[in-house]
């Protein structure tokens, strides 16, 4: 089955320039759509609660900040990039009363319409544009002429010009210049959180602990540990981006490649490929949605602990001491937002 995509030339600027859009949240998509909708001629406004940390940072970039009430009162777009545990709170509360019919509802993730969180009227456009990529990834490729592919997806096309909208968007944020690729919001949640959970982020974060762990617990040093499993995987990582598993083999040493061939297969074995099964499971079924939502209203307390668990890993005081002397180490992070 082959996909659509999207480039420039297939999406008209003018449709989203003649809109204007509230950009609900200010974080690390937030800001990122914000300031390159504003530097591709959109009228944007930013919808953020009294009091919110994001407020001085957005104002400070010369946006206008509104309540998300006022915002989504005076846009014809609507973008959701609050975090999802919040937005149907916030939709509910300040989205839905000013949602009249001809608006548009747009996301950056599928979560809260997946999973019927936030259920929009019928008379509004409602869309997805996702980059596939973080936010503050999205901003640099954009302010460097490139972009940061995205997912475009229509639920519902009260206008019958959604897509067209949705692609016009995409323009302003730069990622129709690497493709935008159509999909739906029920194919971009599900792959989004088992691609998050089983290989992005749970997967290879698990992975690096567990390779230091076992090189520490056997008396290497953790300076050694520590470039071993965490800061050659981005080398790695690179070549695999740049071309595929095919390249990286290539690259390495065939003795690195016959133990990557020979054992990897061990590492990641047939109990781990069920488990991954088991977890996309519950991502298909809502039970990974219904756990989220109700460890969010009971105050987070797993999360809670899980994180500071994490951050109390040996591997980050190793990690800080050794980052401390690389300086080539990227810029970091909060710089743009
Ligand atoms: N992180 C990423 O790169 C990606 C995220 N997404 C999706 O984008 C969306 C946003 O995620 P992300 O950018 O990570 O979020 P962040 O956590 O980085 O930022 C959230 C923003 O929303 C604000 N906020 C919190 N509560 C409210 C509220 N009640 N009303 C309005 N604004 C509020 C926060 O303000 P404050 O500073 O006050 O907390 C902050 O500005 C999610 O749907 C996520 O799944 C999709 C692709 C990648
Ligand atoms: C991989 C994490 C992500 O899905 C992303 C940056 O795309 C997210 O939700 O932040
Ligand atoms: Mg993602
Ligand atoms: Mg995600």
């Amino acid at each position: 089955m082959s996909v659509e995509v999207y480039y420039d030339d297939d999406a008209d600027l003018g449709l989203i320039q003649a809109k204007k859009v509230a950009v609900i949240g200010y974080g690390s998509q937030g800001h990122a759509h914000a300031l390159s909708l504003r530097d591709s001629g959109v009228d944007v406004v930013i919808g953020l609660p009294e009091g919110s940390k994001s407020r001085p940072k957005a104002e400070e970039q010369g946006l206008r900040v509104l309540t998300p009430a006022d915002a989504a009162a005076e846009a014809d777009v609507i973008m959701v990039l609050a975090p999802d545990t919040a937005q149907r709170h916030i939709y509910a509360e300040s989205i839905a009363p000013n949602l009249s019919a001809g608006k548009a509802l747009f996301f950056g993730h599928g979560f809260n319409i997946r999973y019927g969180l936030i259920k929009p009227p019928a008379d509004v456009d409602v869309a997805m544009v996702a980059p596939k990529g973080p936010g503050h990834l999205v901003r640099r490729q954009y302010v460097d002429g490139k972009g940061v592919p995205c997912l475009v997806a229509v639920e519902q096309d009260a206008s019958g010009t959604a897509l067209a909208l949705a692609l016009s968007y995409a323009k302003g944020i730069g990622g129709t210049r690497a493709g935008a690729i159509r999909t739906t919001f029920t194919e971009e949640t599900e792959t989004d959180l088992f691609g998050e959970q089983a290989v992005l982020c749970g997967g290879a974060a698990a992975l690096v602990q567990t390779g230091f762990e076992v090189l520490t617990e056997a008396g290497y040093a953790p300076e050694v540990a520590y470039f071993e499993c965490l800061h050659e995987l981005k080398l790695i990582v690179d070549l695999m981006y740049e071309g595929g598993i095919a390249r990286m083999r290539y690259s390495v040493s065939d003795t690195a490649e016959y133990g990557d061939l020979s054992r990897g297969p061990r590492v990641i074995d047939s109990r781990v490929k069920d488990e991954m099964r088991k977890i996309l499971g519950e991502i298909q079924n809502g039970e990974f949605a219904r756990e989220w939502v109700a460890e969010d209203e009971a105050g987070r307390p797993n999360f809670s602990k899980w994180q500071a668990e994490g951050a109390a890993h040996p591997i980050e005081e190793t990690g800080a001491k050794l980052r401390g002397m690389m300086s080539w180490v990227d810029r970091p992070i909060t710089e743009t937002a």
